[in-house]
C-alpha cells in the first residue's frame, strides 16, 4: 500500500561498524490516536509529522469513508502537515465498509467510536486481522448496549456494527489481551457521556500500561479531562467534547527507534536517533534503560537519543511487559550479549503480527541460537558466531526490522549473512527502514 519498492527477499552483508544520525518517521500509536481525536473534536486540527505508513493509510482512508475531511500538504522544513476538519462527535456519513489492514491501533479505537456514533458500518482486514482478538472489546461495548455483530469468527472480525441503545454509563474491559481495548473505550467514552459522567472499569490485570499513558496524554490534548483511579477505573465527567488544539506535532517512533538504539550498541555507534528522548511520551523509550542494563551507554537530550558501546553487551533477565514492541528488539540484542537473556511477561505477542514467541524462537535458531519458549517468556543463549541463514518475516514489520540487526559485527561476534525474506512488511510503520538502516553501515573497519 504504502509506495516502497522492495524486491522479494533482501541479501544483507555483515556490516563491520555503524555510526551516524537517523531521522525518525512518526509514532504510529501517536498518529492514529491523534487522527481519530481530531476527527473527533470540534474544529481544525494541524498535524504536523504524521507518520506515513500501511498503519496510518488505513485510518485516514477509514475516516475519508467516514465522511471526515481532511488534506496532506508540505510544511515547512521537509514536515508534512495533516489539516484534519473535525466532525465535532460525529461521523457525515452513516454507512460505510472499512479496511482496517493490519492496524490494533486503527480497528480497535474506531470499532468503539463507530459503535458509540451508531450507523451501518462493516470492519475488516487482512486475514492476520481476522485471527487477532477483539472479543474484549465488542463483550465490554454490548453489554451496556451497543450493537456489533461478528460476521466471521466469534471474538475477532470482521465486524458488523449497527446503532445501539446504550443503557447505562459504567463499563468493564479485560484487560490482560490488550491495552487498546481500554484506550478504544477510553477515547469514545466522551462521546458516551453528554450528560451523565461515565466510567470504565479495568477486570483483572492491565498489560502494556505506557500506551495508555499515551492515550490520557493525547485527550488531555484534545481538552478532555479524565479522573483516574490507578489502573482500575477511568472517568470521564459528563459535557465534555474534544476541543481541537490547533496544532499538533507528532514524536519520532520510540519503537522505530530502538533498531537504531540497539545497532549503536551492538555496532560500537555512536548511533543517533532524532525525534524522540527525554520528553517523549511513549513508554518505548524505556528501552532505552534496558540497553543501558545490558551495558550501552546511552545518552539523550530532549528531542534525541544516542546510543554506543565500548564492550560485548551483558546479558539481561527482565519484565518487557511495558514494552512489547521494543522488547523484540531485546531478543536479537541477545545474540550480541554474553550468557542467556531472559525476556519475561510477554504472553501478549502471541496476538500481534503474528505468534512473535514462535516466530522469533524460530528464526534466532537459523543463527545458531538456543532458544527456550514458554507461555509467556523466551530465554535465549548466543551461538559462539550467528550461522548465515534467511530469515521468515511472517509479514510482521518488527520481525524484518529486528532481525537486520543480526548482520552486524559486534565487539565478539561476525555478523551474519542474511537474507531477509518479503523486506516490504515493514510498509506497516516504516516503509523506508532499510534505507535508514542502511545509511548507519560503515564499510570501514574498527
Ligand atoms: O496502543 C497502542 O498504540 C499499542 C499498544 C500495544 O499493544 P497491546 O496493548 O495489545 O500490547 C502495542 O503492542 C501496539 O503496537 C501499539
Ligand atoms: C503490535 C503492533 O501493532 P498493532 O498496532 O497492529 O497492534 C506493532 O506495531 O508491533
Amino acid at each position: 500500500m504504502t509506495q516502497t519498492a522492495y524486491p522479494e527477499h533482501l541479501d544483507l552483508k555483515p556490516v563491520p561498524r555503524v555510526q551516524g544520525v537517523v531521522r525518525l518517521p512518526g509514532s504510529k500509536s501517536i498518529s492514529n490516536r491523534i487522527l481519530l481525536l481530531a476527527a473527533l473534536a470540534e474544529g481544525e486540527t494541524r498535524v504536523i509529522d504524521l507518520l506515513a505508513s500501511d498503519d496510518t493509510q488505513v485510518m485516514l482512508a477509514a475516516l475519508r469513508s467516514l465522511g471526515v475531511q481532511w488534506q496532506e500538504a508540505a510544511g515547512e522544513g521537509g514536515s508534512t502537515v495533516h489539516r484534519v476538519l473535525g466532525a465535532n462527535g460525529n461521523f457525515p456519513k452513516r454507512q460505510a465498509d472499512l479496511f482496517m489492514g493490519n492496524a490494533g491501533t486503527a480497528i480497535r479505537p474506531l470499532t468503539a467510536a463507530l459503535a458509540v456514533i451508531g450507523g451501518d458500518y462493516k470492519v475488516h482486514g487482512v486475514p492476520r486481522m481476522h485471527e487477532r482478538p477483539i472479543g474484549d472489546l465488542v463483550d465490554a461495548l454490548n453489554a451496556v448496549g451497543a450493537h456489533i455483530e461478528y460476521t466471521g469468527n466469534p471474538g475477532y472480525p470482521p465486524l458488523h456494527i449497527l446503532s445501539g441503545e446504550f443503557k447505562t454509563r459504567e463499563l468493564s474491559v479485560r484487560g490482560n489481551v490488550s491495552s487498546q481495548f481500554l484506550t478504544a473505550l477510553l477515547m469514545a467514552a466522551p462521546l458516551m457521556a453528554r450528560s451523565e459522567p461515565v466510567t470504565i472499569k479495568v477486570l483483572g490485570e492491565l498489560i502494556s500500561k505506557p500506551y495508555i499513558e499515551i492515550t490520557l496524554n493525547l485527550m488531555r490534548r484534545f481538552g478532555m479531562r479524565v479522573e483516574q483511579d490507578g489502573w482500575q477505573a477511568f472517568t470521564i465527567p459528563a459535557g465534555q467534547c474534544y476541543q481541537s488544539p490547533g496544532t499538533i506535532h507528532v514524536e519520532g517512533d520510540a519503537s522505530s527507534a530502538s533498531y537504531f538504539m540497539a545497532a549503536g550498541a551492538i555496532g560500537g555507534g555512536p548511533v543517533r536517533v532524532e525525534g524522540v528522548g527525554r520528553d517523549s511520551i511513549q513508554g518505548d523509550v524505556r528501552f532505552a534503560q534496558a540497553m543501558e542494563q545490558m551495558g550501552a551507554t546511552i545518552t539523550m537530550g530532549e528531542n534525541w537519543i544516542e546510543a554506543s558501546a565500548s564492550a560485548p553487551l551483558k546479558a539481561i533477565d527482565a519484565d518487557f511487559n511495558h514494552i512489547p514492541d521494543a522488547a523484540m528488539t531485546i531478543a536479537v540484542a541477545a545474540l550480541y550479549a554474553e550468557g542467556t537473556s531472559t525476556l519475561r511477561n510477554i504472553a501478549s505477542w502471541r496476538v500481534k503480527e503474528t505468534d512473535r514467541i514462535a516466530a522469533m524462537a524460530a528464526e534466532l535458531r537459523k543463527l545458531g541460537a538456543t532458544v527456550e519458549e514458554g507461555a509467556d517468556y523466551l530465554r535465549v543463549t548466543p551461538p559462539a558466531v550467528l550461522k548465515a541463514a534467511a530469515i521468515d518475516t511472517y509479514d510482521d514489520h518488527r520481525m524484518a526490522m529486528c532481525f537486520s540487526l543480526a548482520t552486524l559485527d559486534g565487539a565478539v561476534r561476525r555478523g551474519a549473512e542474511l537474507r531477509i525474506n518479503d523486506p516490504k512488511c515493514v510498509a506497516k510503520t516504516f516503509p523506508e527502514y532499510f534505507t535508514a538502516f542502511a545509511a548507519i553501515a560503515r564499510k570501514d573497519s574498527f
